[in-house]
């Protein structure tokens, strides 16, 4: 019934999260545990846990969504911030939202056209859009109650991909675009009227202005201004991560990397700046600074502490401690406690070669050639994170967390030609405005991708058992009071272990790529474990673990389902480009050219296989040889293509041809 929205307030979710009958938030209750209570569904029976219904979302790309669900109806958004609402006992749709997302904003948007889910508060939807606006629909309807543009300018790249979190009558919600090159800061908005109640940076601006607060003034002190960062915003994007404590009046974000990447570009004689890489806790009545615990000091590598944050009451010492536990970027565990920022423990739960630990301080102990500003760095982990958005979970009777962890390989090398704003043929997307001041891959990587589900044990610091993936880029994951962990996968199949052990219990398969988390509720007394599936976020732009390409769906699973899956569809691909005709002298200014204007999305042209982009070494040759028919006003553009008009001339084009058919050609294997 959509009217129990009505009821969904502070109290409702702080009591739904004795029993979680229900999923009202997207971390399902204010400490973001992911922890299902219910039981019904377990070691012993999970193996008869099957389809009830499947849903389709209509999209072909990312799908990023947590599934809301109060009283049997499911709140879930797809790629383009489209908002659907689903009767969980029919499987069918009660109203959908589509805030129509211009196309274009897909240029710049850094890492696909997704959404993480919604917030529900008081009869009302809350949406991010990913073009920058905040709604709030009437839950009953679908229809908008209010709208607020959430960005500083229209002309600067504001997105928006996270969910929203509602904190006391006040819907709080950051955004993305720190690889373009933004200020990053949070906004609470009242949830009845929108009006906008507080702001908070996330590092300084402009010297030339007063400061915001004591905590910029402080932050201040932290950057070089010579590095003028402030002409690109410095970065620091809250674009995803948002916890509360209701008994401390605490709520802690999780704060995104520098831009540009580069810290010798950013703030060249060196410094912390604050408060990238960390975790702060804010006063979420006012706003206000409370205390900060950076992770990445001076980020280098795109290392966000935007992962989830997970609040959990552990015994530590034989204490008992209210700590919070993070696996940002970076690589490493953290442990700290929740009332001070006071750092407790960390550990890495991936390879990483940038630092060998942390000192009792809390500060990292780093190897000097991870700053080198004249050498390549093969980062460990790369820019796509020892483990990224997708969520974890913890569970409080096991004690342990369920990460998806992964390595994508990714060589580094400041950039000294770089300046803000300038775009030159090989500094990586810069002709669609990103600002990474990092040449990337100037020799190929020597780590070796793969990606892993591992259960950890926070107080010792510990793997306790590992799942290993065909691939990187996994989904979320859900832990339950029946000693199961579920999770979906980049090849395609959603699955059940068991808590303890790792051991694999059920799987299904589901279409495409899994990159989003379940949730699991109740209804008529019954358990459900629904998952959203469509394949993309950044690296599924380009890369993929399966031939499936299924459309953005809901599957929702629960004991005895016996309904039958929709038809899976192939992911169909030319062979390997052959025939364009292209001048081999043209081939070195080509790779320029196309890492600055298309790699992110198109990958490498016959190496890379595709995502939800396709990959320009497996198209029809008449495409590549009519390639200025697709950079110029193109038809792709209602996808979400740039049009390149201005950007790229006629002869660029050529080079890039030769790019493409000369990487075709130097991969395709040879006759012997
Ligand atoms: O710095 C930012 O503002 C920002 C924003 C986002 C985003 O909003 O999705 C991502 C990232 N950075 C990022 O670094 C990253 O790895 C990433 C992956 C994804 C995704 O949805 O797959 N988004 C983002
Ligand atoms: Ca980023």
């Amino acid at each position: 019934d959509t009217s129990a929205v009505s009821r969904v307030d502070g109290a409702f979710i702080s009591s739904n999260a004795a029993e979680t009958r229900d999923w009202p938030s997207v971390g399902l209750d204010y400490a973001e545990t992911r922890y299902s209570r219910l039981a019904q569904i377990n070691g012993g029976n999970v193996k008869n846990l099957g389809l009830v219904w499947a849903y389709n979302l209509g999209s072909t790309r990312g799908v990023e969504a947590t599934p809301l669900v109060v009283d049997g109806v499911m709140y879930v958004t797809a790629s383009w911030s489209v908002v659907h609402a689903i009767d969980v006992r029919t499987g069918k749709a009660l109203w959908t939202y589509d805030p129509k997302v211009p196309k274009e904003t897909a240029a710049i948007a850094c890492c696909d056209v997704v959404n993480r889910g919604v917030a529900l508060y008081h009869g009302k939807v809350f949406v991010a859009s990913l073009d920058g606006r905040l709604i709030a629909l009437d839950a009953n309807s679908g229809k908008k109650v209010w709208e607020q543009d959430t960005r500083l300018s229209a002309k600067l790249p504001f997105t928006i991909t996270g969910a929203p979190r509602v904190i006391k009558g006040k819907v709080m919600i950051g955004n993305g675009g720190a690889e373009l090159g933004l200020r990053g800061y949070i906004t609470a908005y009242d949830a009845e009227t929108g009006k906008q109640a507080w702001r908070f940076f996330t590092v300084p601006g402009d010297p030339a202005q007063p400061f915001e607060n004591k905590a910029m003034e402080m932050a201040a002190k932290t950057w070089d201004p010579s590095g003028e960062y402030w002409k690109g915003g410095g970065g620091g994007t809250v674009w995803n991560s948002i916890a509360y404590d209701a008994d401390l009046n605490l709520m802690y974000i999780g704060v995104g990397n520098g831009s540009p990447w580069s810290h010798k570009a950013r703030s060249p004689a060196g410094g912390d700046n604050l408060f990238l890489g960390s975790v702060v806790a804010l006063n979420p009545d006012t706003g206000e600074y409370v205390w900060h615990y950076q992770e990445t000091p001076g980020d280098n590598w795109d290392y966000t502490s935007t992962q989830d944050i997970i609040l959990a009451d552990v015994k530590i010492e034989g204490k008992p401690r209210k700590v919070l536990m993070h696996a940002p970027k970076n690589g490493f565990f953290f442990v700290v406690d929740r009332t001070n920022g006071k750092f407790i423990s960390a550990k890495n739960f991936v390879d990483v070669n940038w630092a060998t630990g942390y000192d009792s301080n809390g500060r990292p102990i780093e190897l000097a050639e991870a700053r080198s500003t004249t050498t390549a760095f093969d980062a460990v982990p790369g820019p796509f994170g020892g483990h990224n958005w997708h969520s974890m979970s913890f569970s409080p009777k096991l004690g342990l967390a369920y990460i998806p962890v992964q390595n994508i390989p990714l060589v580094m090398q400041h950039d000294p030609s770089w300046s803000f704003g300038s775009n030159k043929p090989g500094q990586p997307m810069s002709g669609i405005g990103w600002n990474t001041a990092m040449h990337l891959n100037t020799r190929p990587p020597k780590s070796l991708p793969f990606g892993r589900l591992i259960a950890w044990d926070p107080i010792q610091q510990r793997e306790v058992w590992r799942h290993n993936h065909v691939s990187p880029w996994n989904g979320g994951t859900l832990a339950t009071a029946g000693d199961l962990v579920f999770q979906g996968s980049a090849d395609g199949r959603f699955a059940a272990y068991d808590a303890r052990t790792g051991e694999s219990l059920w799987e299904t398969p589901v279409g495409t790529g899994v990159i989003a988390a379940p949730s699991s509720y109740e209804v008529d007394g019954k358990q459900y474990v629904s998952i959203a599936v469509g394949w993309g976020g950044v690296y599924g732009e380009a890369a993929r673990a399966t031939e499936r390409n299924t459309p953005g769906t809901v599957y929702t699973f629960a004991l005895g389902g016996t309904a039958k899956a929709p038809d899976f569809v192939q992911y169909q691909m030319s062979g390997l480009l052959t025939g364009v005709k292209y001048n081999p002298a043209d081939v070195p200014a080509g790779t320029a050219l196309y890492v600055s204007h298309c790699v992110f999305c198109h990958g490498v042209p016959g190496v890379d296989k595709g995502g939800h982009i396709r990959n320009l070494g497996y198209v029809p040759a008449a495409e590549i040889e009519n390639l200025d028919k697709f950079v110029f006003k193109g038809p792709m553009m209602p996808l979400g293509m740039p049009d390149f008009t201005g950007k790229l001339s006629k002869e660029d084009v050529e080079k890039i041809k030769a790019f493409i058919q000369g990487t075709a050609d130097a991969v395709r294997p040879k006759a012997n």
